[in-house]
């Protein structure tokens, strides 16, 4: 069934507005061609050479390990060792290279530090020490490039140097990864995970794939004291990719730390979102890559016991005794012990979870200390930034600080990041440390790396910036969206499945009434059209998300609790009702859309007069983005639009940031009787529900009746170009 179709109500325009742009343009159509954003001619050369380019392996002795040799070996606890001279025993490459199996395991010559900078460079990526310069040049050089410089660098004091200097020192060129068969080749990663990978269909790794995944697997160009992994800082576009850029090192390292330390139990990884939503995303995306691995990965829910707290705040590391006797291994939790509260104590290796949750739990609801982690060797703060604002802040730091083993490493990642996240790392890590009574030398090294243009939306999409005057103005053009044929006169077309963003919570259920009856009956009626935001319950919640990912629901209302993190891959726009209360909410509100470089997706975000003087910073990410894209003839912000909106003060933004358009808070907030003049204006409504529903049932008799005349050609049409939901 075609959405767009059944909304236009007009069989003429049907022609045009297919003859006017291709289904096979729109993100709900396909695959993405390529899901890269930037790649030039010359990095692409190298790579592909990179690609081909195999030296021949070193045969190494076969152990008496047996066929789990490579593994064990691969194991080991120093693994940038493992990584240049674990080569597979030979008989069991012999053995799968027999059956045709190639899992890329030639060894690959390492590419010099000029290849490395031509291919980074070609996809825009920047990856920069964020350590202070004497913490820098107290670092020893990469191995093989100098020993000298090692010795003499010790005893150096750090020069003083300009900016430029500085970034220059600073600015570090590691491997790429320039396939997905690398991470099995060159980092050794558990073949289950590779094979999980592997069954996923992707082709070539995205920018921050490429450029993450060797730093975080372990890579010998970046010169690091004791082999050690660094913290690391990313930012990335929307939808490119970096969920499986977390989870694949986070899960090999768990896979590693079973073989070296089976006597250990407990959480090794906390991956932390600040919704449920995309929570549940992440542990869908885990779970199929630990499929077989061994490594168990849970949700985190309401009421659940992550850690064996006794009542004193002692933490008690699950023992072999306690696992014993939880009986069969298949089981989601242990046995409390004696003494101990009767809810199980959760059996996993990852745990993924909303700052709240785990807070509630290490803190039996904010009742008693914050409990401890102990063995967490991996902290994942996704959408960094809003994690570190204040509404998550003190949550997100506690379990940061709960998390008390030395070893434990942090990754936060994001499309956006304000310096404020740096400086808090930063300044967060160095207190860690002290207070696990740690030696500033043995800090380790603090990494950023950046794809692309720093807090810029994709290059991919289309965007509309639509000057509506009044909220009236605004409800009329989201009508026009609705029914295509009358927006013949706006150009945009957007076809479902879209999603609508509002201010508040109260605007996002006052719009869904308002459009519910817009949709004919013969499309489905209301049913295609909900509303949700956080005061819906858990399950009503995953229920929309359910039905809006199956195609039921094609239009879905809603407020910044979607704007991040949630991939739906087929989405063909987003509808900024609202304006968005800073430039960092556009990002993430229009990269729901054109995820994984697909193109077609559209943004429309409608101002009014009230907006003006909150536009400009929009106005600047999507000329930004524009640039990116190098569509200079197709700019949909003109110069002088730019130059004559007015700047905002700071003050102004973080006001803006924190309660948004002062004339749409809910008249509650504002201490407002809903009846006068502001509110009036503000509210979303031209006719009443009662008026409305009758309109609707009138549209609805008139169209059965034009059906039933015409049910021939009714069938004809339905064939082609059909939409069937979202891809998971
Ligand atoms: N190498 C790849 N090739 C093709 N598609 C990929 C690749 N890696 C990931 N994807 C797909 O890209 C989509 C976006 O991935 P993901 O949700 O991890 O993006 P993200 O960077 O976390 O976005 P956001 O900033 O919005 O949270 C997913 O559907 C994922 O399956």
């Amino acid at each position: 069934m075609d959405a767009f179709r059944l909304l236009t109500r007009s069989t003429k325009f049907k022609s045009a507005a297919r003859a006017a742009e291709p289904t096979a343009r729109l993100p709900s159509t396909g695959k993405a061609a390529n899901p890269q954003l930037f790649r030039t001619a010359e990095g692409e050369n190298l790579e592909l050479a990179q690609n081909g380019k195999k030296r021949k392996r070193a045969p190494v002795a076969a152990e008496e390990h047996g066929d789990d040799t490579a593994e064990l070996d691969f194991f080991s606890s120093n693994k940038r060792t493992a990584v240049t001279s674990a080569a597979a025993p030979a008989a069991k490459l012999d053995q799968e290279q027999a059956s045709g199996q190639d899992d890329g395991s030639d060894e690959e010559e390492a590419m010099d530090e000029v290849e490395r900078r031509t291919i980074l460079n070609s996809h825009k990526i920047k990856v920069t020490d964020l350590r202070d310069l004497d913490e820098i040049h107290s670092q020893p050089a990469p191995a093989k490039e100098s020993k000298k410089k090692k010795k003499k660098s010790k005893k150096e004091e750090a020069p003083i140097l300009s900016k430029k200097e500085m970034k220059r020192v600073r600015r570090m060129y590691p491997q790429p990864l320039v396939s997905f068969k690398e991470l099995r080749s060159k980092y050794k990663i558990s073949s289950r995970l590779a094979e999980n990978v592997a069954e996923q269909g992707f082709t070539v790794p995205t920018e921050v794939q490429l450029g993450t995944l060797p730093i975080l697997l372990g890579d010998s160009s970046i010169p690091m004291e004791n082999e050690a992994e660094p913290d690391l800082l990313v930012v990335a576009p929307t939808g490119s990719g970096k969920t499986l850029s977390f989870l694949i090192p986070a899960i090999n390292k768990i896979v590693r730390h079973h073989h070296s330390k089976s006597d250990e139990h407990g959480i090794l990884a906390v991956v932390v979102a600040p919704t449920k939503e995309l929570a549940s995303q992440i542990f869908n995306e885990g779970r199929k890559l630990v499929a077989g691995t061994g490594v168990k990965i849970t949700l985190m829910k309401k009421g659940m016991r992550v850690v064996d707290q006794d009542e004193e705040g002692d933490v008690n590391v699950l023992d072999e005794e306690s696992e014993a006797s939880s009986g069969s291994d298949e089981e989601e939790y242990s046995k409390p012990k004696k003494g101990q509260t009767n809810v199980p104590v959760t059996k996993s290796d990852i745990l993924v979870t909303t700052p709240l949750q785990l807070v509630n739990s290490l803190s039996a609801n904010q009742t008693m200390p914050m409990g401890r982690l102990p063995l967490v060797r991996s902290l994942v703060l996704d959408e960094a930034d809003v994690l570190l604002d204040p509404l998550f802040r003190d949550q997100t730091l506690n379990i940061w600080r709960s998390c008390v083993h030395p070893d434990m490493r942090v990754s936060l990642w994001s499309a956006t990041m304000g310096s404020n996240v740096e400086d808090l790392t930063r300044s967060t890590i160095k207190e860690r440390l002290e207070d696990l009574g740690q030696k500033s030398d043995k800090l380790h090294p603090l990494v950023r790396l950046v794809v692309g243009l720093k807090d810029s939306a994709v290059p991919n999409i289309d965007h509309r910036l639509v000057y509506a005057a009044t909220e009236q103005g605004k409800l009329l053009g989201l009508r026009q969206l609705l029914r295509p044929t009358a927006a013949a006169a706006t150009d945009i077309r957007l076809r479902p499945p879209f999603l609508i963003f509002t201010q508040t919570i109260p605007r996002a259920i006052a719009l869904h009434s308002e459009l519910k009856y817009d949709i004919p009956a013969e499309a489905g009626g209301s049913s295609r059209i909900a509303v949700l935001h956080s005061d819906l319950s858990d399950s009503q919640r995953s229920e929309i998300m359910r039905d809006f990912r199956k195609g039921e629901i094609w239009i879905l209302v809603t407020t910044d609790v979607l704007a991040r993190g949630l991939d739906l891959r087929g989405l063909n726009g987003v509808v900024n009702y609202d304006i968005p209360n800073s430039a960092a909410v556009y990002v993430h509100r229009v990269g729901r859309t054109g995820r994984a470089g697909r193109e077609g997706g559209i943004a429309v975000t409608y101002y009014t007069k009230e907006d003006i003087p909150y536009v400009k910073s929009i106005a600047n990410v999507i000329d930004a983005s524009e640039k990116l894209r190098g569509t200079d003839d197709k700019k949909s912000i003109q110069k002088w639009l730019l130059e004559s909106l007015p700047d905002l003060s700071k003050k102004d933004k973080q006001e803006l940031k924190k309660h948004g358009v002062k004339a749409r808070q809910a008249s509650k907030q504002l201490g407002k009787d809903e009846n006068d003049k502001g509110s009036r204006a503000a509210r979303i409504s031209t006719k009443s529900g009662y008026e409305r529903r009758m309109e609707n049932r009138k549209r609805g008799a008139i169209a059965a009746s034009r059906n039933r005349k015409a049910t021939g050609a009714a069938a004809g049409n339905e064939s082609d170009g059909s939409w069937d939901g979202l891809e998971e």
